[in-house]
């Protein structure tokens, strides 16, 4: 059966994309289904209005509920997970994206200006999971790139979306440490050279190697992710590193 996946926007061509390349051959071969709705198909008013002064004051516009409540009750199947992209969302995991990936499907709902009146997120949750989602530290001007982000993590963990399973399964973020350097030929190039180890043959010292360039790197760019380890993760040698 195929994963759905449903957006809600004010710029349905924004997530255009999402009919590309990887997504579009999986959606060819009926893996993946995707929908995009223009919310200002469910305003009432000649103008098509879907945002309004925010109560409080303050600066900008925020999305009116009701717009959102008439896509949502028609698009969002019983049951189903609506992911709201905001930046006082809680950060977009490798996790959320696993865990998402064995649902039936997702709706999306993409907000401009300001954001979106917050009850809508309070409402839907009385059908359903709602999860309010960051993708990162830095402020968008609205969800659809973050949405583009989320469902590219999501369809590319659907059983076969893509083709080499091992890609996936050995993601970087897998064994919670950073993937390290890749190289392919030329052996030697522009005067850089690869590191011996990958050419010797020698599987046990490559994984080896492999394994301190991830602790290493993981080290130098991600402390956090150091931090975060399960017991028993680092051997002492590897902490020592
Ligand atoms: N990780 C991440 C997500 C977003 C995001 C998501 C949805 C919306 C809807 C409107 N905006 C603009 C906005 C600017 C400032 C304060 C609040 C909203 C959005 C930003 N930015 N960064």
């Amino acid at each position: 059966s195929s994963f759905l996946i449903q957006v809600v926007t004010i710029f349905p061509e924004y997530l255009a994309p999402l009919r590309q390349s990887l997504l579009g051959k999986a959606a060819e071969r009926g893996l993946v289904d995707i929908a995009v709705h223009d919310l200002r198909a469910w305003t009432d008013d000649v103008h098509r209005t879907v945002d309004d002064a925010p109560y409080g004051g303050g600066p900008g516009m925020v999305m009116r509920p009701e717009p959102w409540a008439r896509a949502l009750e028609e698009v969002r199947p019983p049951g189903t997970r609506l992911v709201v992209p905001t930046p006082a969302g809680r950060p977009f995991t490798q996790a959320m994206a696993a865990e998402w990936a064995a649902e039936p499907g997702l709706v999306f709902a993409c907000g401009r200006y300001e954001g979106i009146d917050q009850r809508v997120a309070d409402w839907a949750a009385e059908a359903g999971p709602v999860s309010e989602v960051s993708i990162g530290d830095y402020v968008l001007a609205g969800g659809e790139s973050a949405v583009l982000v989320m469902v590219e993590a999501v369809t590319r963990l659907l059983p076969g979306v893509v083709g080499n399973r091992e890609s996936v399964e050995f993601d970087s973020h897998a064994d919670g440490l950073l993937e390290g350097p890749s190289y392919t030929r030329p052996a030697s190039w522009r005067g850089h050279d690869v590191p011996p180890v990958l050419l010797s043959g020698d599987h046990a010292a490559i994984a080896r190697w492999r394994r301190e360039q991830s602790l290493r790197r993981t080290a130098a760019r991600r402390p956090d992710l150091l931090l975060r380890l399960p017991e028993g993760a680092l051997t002492e040698a590897e902490r020592q590193l």
